[in-house]
């Protein structure tokens, strides 16, 4: 059936429902990459597109629906399908976006979507200014929040996930900042995902990974790297230099104040610097390729966390002010986060 050219109140007709069943994306690529569809059909290779009945009987799902969500999938550019002249049998082959679903790359990130964030944006939310989602008995900490699954094994690999593709993009956009730094704690650190590709990188520096007690008990040995559990709000290991990725926009201005102190006082007064890797939210210009994504993340932040929030160059530098920094750099290194280099 060709495409018909619809006016725009006719498009608009057909957009809308994008908007009742958008959501539905998430939850079948989640499917997806629950299966390991993706690893699969990227074993294979484009030259050897696997059968549907093949493929039910792989990953052990009646054909009919697994042939449903392949369909879905594969209109929405996911996977590519293709039929056989020869008989009815459907067949299905990976794409460059399938590529980035497998375990190895941003699949086990789109494993921590969904469960827990539906009402953290609603109108009561919004109205009462509080996430449902969320125990009040925490306060603003969501992390030793049973509910928020900080603990989770999901967490971890989710994040190492991240650390791989964001810690890429610094290597490639921003090894400057490495020069000089000999002891560098990573804040919230977790398993040392982060740290680890920066030793390997830059192999004079001497990475401390810093986070909860209860998460770095969990955490396997790594090459080069030293584990220290605490708290960021009490005081932070010393060092030539603290990282804080995806540390920040969990938290409010006041709490995200607190931790920059902490950090500030971490580091020495006429050497050191604290480096936010954080979204820095483009209000006024045209944005550029990770716009979407860095807006997707605020709604993350406030479906998922208590006040967390991506901030704007201008609330990043009311923060900075606030926290007692002299003066900041930012730094573009193409992905959804920058760089942002602040000195006592
Ligand atoms: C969103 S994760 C970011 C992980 C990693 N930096 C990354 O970019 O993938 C936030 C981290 O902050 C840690 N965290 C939460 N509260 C903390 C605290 N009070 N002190 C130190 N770390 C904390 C959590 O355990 C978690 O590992
Ligand atoms: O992408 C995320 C998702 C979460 C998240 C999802 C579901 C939950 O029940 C809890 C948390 O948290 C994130 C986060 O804290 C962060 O700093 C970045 C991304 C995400």
């Amino acid at each position: 059936m060709t495409k018909m050219v619809l006016d725009a109140e006719a498009q608009a007709g057909a957009d809308v429902w994008e908007y009742a069943f958008g959501f539905l994306k998430t939850i079948v690529v989640r499917c997806a990459v629950q299966l390991e569809i993706p690893d699969l059909l990227e074993k294979r290779g484009t030259e050897d597109p696997i059968s549907l009945s093949q493929l039910s009987s792989l990953l052990g799902c009646q054909a009919d629906p697994l042939h449903r969500v392949m369909r879905f999938l594969a209109f929405h550019g996911i996977f590519k399908s293709s039929s056989s002249s020869s008989s009815s049998s459907v067949y299905y082959a990976p794409t460059v976006i399938s590529r980035h679903l497998t375990r190895d790359n941003m699949g086990p990130f789109i494993l921590l979507q969904l469960p827990g964030m539906v009402n953290g944006i609603s109108a009561e939310a919004l109205r009462s200014g509080v996430n449902p989602n969320l125990k009040a008995a925490n306060g603003e900490d969501t992390w030793t929040d049973s509910a928020f699954g900080n603990h989770k094994q999901v967490f971890t690999d989710a994040m190492a996930c991240h650390a791989r593709s964001t810690v890429s993009a610094i290597i490639d956009n921003y090894p400057e900042g490495f020069k000089g730094i000999g002891r560098l704690v990573d804040v919230g650190g977790r398993h040392g995902m982060a740290l680890g590709m920066l030793v390997k990188a830059f192999p004079w520096i001497r990475g401390v990974s810093f986070d909860l007690e209860e998460v770095v008990s969990m955490a396997p040995p790594r090459d080069g790297i030293e584990f220290v559990g605490g708290s960021m709000f009490e005081s932070v290991p010393k060092a030539d230099a603290v990282m804080l990725m995806w540390i920040l926009h969990d938290w409010s201005d006041k709490s995200s104040i607190d931790i920059l102190k902490k950090c500030r006082e971490a580091v020495p007064a006429d050497t050191g610097k604290v480096i936010i890797v954080d979204a820095v939210i483009d209000e006024v210009g045209e944005g550029d390729e990770y716009t979407g994504a860095r807006l997707g993340l605020d709604m993350v932040m406030m479906a998922a966390t208590v006040k967390g929030k991506e901030r704007t160059y201008k609330e990043w530098t009311y923060l900075l002010n606030e926290a007692g920094f002299s003066r900041n750099t930012v730094t573009n290194i193409h992905t959804i986060e920058s760089v942002i280099e602040a000195y006592p």
